[in-house]
C-alpha cells in the first residue's frame, strides 16, 4: 500500500477539498472522513481519485455482522484502497466485513485493504478503564485488539505510534499499523491524548501516518506536508 503521509481531509465541502488538493502537484494519500462523507456522499470519492488521489475512507463501522457485510458490499463499489471498521463490533463483525469486501470487489479492481480500530487516539488508559470498564493496560487492550483483527484476517489497524511496536511483534512488519495522533515538535495536540512525531512514527515501526491538522491548519499547507513527508522518510 501507498506510504506516503496520509492527509485527513477533515473539511465539510466539495469546494473546500477541490481547492485545498488544487494546491498539490503530486498524487497524494488522503483520507475522507465522517464530516467529507456525510455532507457531500460517494460523489466526493469520484472528484478526489478522478484528481489522481489514493483514499482512505474512514467511516469506521460497528454494527452487527450483517448490516456491516452489506454496508462493505457497497463501499467495495467506490474503489478506495483503505477502509475501516471498529475492532470492538467483534471477531465475527470483522470477518462479516471481510466477506462484504471480498463480494463486493468488481472484478478486475483492487479490494481495499480493511483494517481495525483499536483505542481511539483521543483515549486514555484512565477514561478507558472508567468509561469503557476495561480493566487491563491501554497497551494490552490495544494489542488484544491488534491480534482479534489478525485473526480475523484483517490487513492491520489503527492504532497510537505508542503501540506500533508491540503489534508488529504479535503481528508483523507487513500488519498494517495505520497511526493518526502525529504531531511536528511541540505542535498543539488539540483532542489528541497518544500523540507522536512522524519521525518516532517511522522508527516504532507504523507503515502509514494520519496527518489532519498539522497540513490542513497549517499557514502554507503544502509546505507542512512537505515537512512531515521528509520526517517520516519521503517515499519510504
Ligand atoms: O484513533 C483514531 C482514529 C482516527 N482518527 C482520525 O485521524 C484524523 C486525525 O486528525 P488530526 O487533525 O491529525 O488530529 C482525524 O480525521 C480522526 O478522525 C484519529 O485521530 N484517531
Amino acid at each position: 500500500m501507498n506510504t506516503n503521509p496520509i492527509i485527513a481531509l477533515d473539511l465539510s465541502s466539495k469546494a473546500e477539498v477541490v481547492n485545498f488538493l488544487q494546491q498539490f502537484n503530486e498524487p497524494l494519500f488522503v483520507k475522507v472522513g465522517m464530516e467529507l462523507y456525510y455532507q457531500e456522499g460517494p460523489e466526493i470519492i469520484k472528484v478526489i481519485k478522478e484528481m489522481g488521489h489514493d483514499i482512505f475512507l474512514d467511516l469506521k463501522l460497528h454494527d452487527i455482522p450483517n448490516t456491516v457485510k452489506s454496508a462493505m458490499k457497497g463501499l467495495a463499489k467506490l474503489g478506495v484502497n483503505l477502509v475501516n471498521v471498529h475492532a470492538a463490533g467483534g471477531s465475527a463483525m470483522m470477518k462479516a466485513a471481510m466477506e462484504g469486501l471480498v463480494e463486493g470487489t468488481p472484478e478486475g479492481q483492487e479490494r481495499p485493504a480493511l483494517i481495525a480500530v483499536t483505542q481511539l487516539t483521543s483515549t486514555t488508559e484512565e477514561q478507558m478503564q472508567q468509561e469503557q470498564n476495561i480493566q487491563t493496560s491501554l497497551d494490552a487492550s490495544v494489542l488484544n485488539y491488534a491480534i482479534l483483527a489478525n485473526s480475523a484476517g484483517l490487513d492491520g489497524v489503527v492504532c497510537s505510534v505508542l503501540e506500533a511496536k508491540v503489534i508488529a511483534e504479535a503481528c508483523g512488519d507487513e500488519f498494517f499499523k495505520v497511526t493518526p495522533g502525529i504531531r511536528l515538535a511541540g505542535g498543539e495536540a488539540h483532542d489528541q491524548k497518544r500523540v507522536a512525531t512522524p519521525q518516532f512514527a517511522k522508527s516504532e515501526g507504523s507503515t502509514q501516518i494520519v496527518v489532519g491538522r498539522a497540513i490542513t491548519k497549517a499557514e502554507n499547507p503544502v509546505s507542512a506536508y512537505a515537512t512531515v513527508n521528509q520526517l517520516w522518510g519521503g517515499n519510504q
